[in-house]
């Protein structure tokens, strides 16, 4: 399975919906959600996933980049997220966010910083649909991507075969067309891109070609 998720943090924010209607093609919408206390960059809330839910039948990937989790899971679950990702750094009782969200009837991943060792998630691996791993510093688009990353990313395919279980790896930052093999490669199957495919004219066709690359 490979899934292209575009991310919408590079889109125009002021037609969004437009710009995700030319996405053709995309497996989910990724929805960068930062508070400016967790990340140093502020974006959107629940009231705009919930636009667009109505807008797009396309599942919604929402990347909670904020302090306290937890205090706004339920709102993204009523908004219409389909999978939500916390970070590891943002929550001590990571263990009960995870439920949380699991409650709620939604997917659930973890993400981990470029500087977060593989073992923090070591305990709580099997309760998850996803482990988002960020290739850059979280909190703005357009970044290059960390190289050290892809070792991280192989480390991971061997910890969840040990699990047994189908649990997906997203990369998230700095994936392009030159690099997006190599990543697939390592172990990924789920591929945030923003930069990549809305710096060009054809989205559609962009999110075809790095579908393309990993074949
Ligand atoms: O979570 C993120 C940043 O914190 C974004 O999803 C990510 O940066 C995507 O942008 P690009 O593909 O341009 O690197
Ligand atoms: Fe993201």
């Amino acid at each position: 399975m490979i899934r292209i998720a575009p991310s919408i943090l590079s889109a125009d924010f002021a037609r969004l919906g437009e710009d995700i209607d030319r996405c053709t093609g995309a497996d989910l919408i990724h929805v960068d959600v930062m508070d400016g206390h967790f990340v140093p960059n502020i974006t959107i809330g629940p009231p705009v996933v919930a636009s667009l839910k109505k807008h797009t039948s396309v599942p919604l990937d929402v990347h909670l980049m904020i302090a306290n989790p937890q205090q706004y899971v339920e709102a993204f679950a009523a908004a219409g997220a389909d999978i939500i990702t916390l970070h590891a750094e943002s929550d001590v009782h990571l263990h009960r966010a995870i439920h949380q969200v699991k409650a709620l009837g939604r997917q659930v991943g973890v993400s981990l910083n470029p500087a977060t060792p593989l073992c923090m998630i070591e305990e709580v691996l099997p309760d998850l649909d996803m482990v988002l791993i960020m290739s850059v510093n979280p909190g703005f688009g357009g970044q290059k991507f960390i190289d050290a990353s892809l070792d991280k990313i192989r480390r991971l395919r061997a910890m969840i075969s040990a699990t047994g279980k189908d649990i997906s790896i997203e990369v998230d930052g700095g994936v392009t067309m030159d690099n997006i093999a190599q990543i697939h490669r390592a172990g990924a199957d789920t591929f945030v891109a923003g930069s990549a495919i809305f710096s060009t004219p054809d989205y559609g066709h962009t999110i075809n070609a790095l579908r393309q690359q990993c074949r």
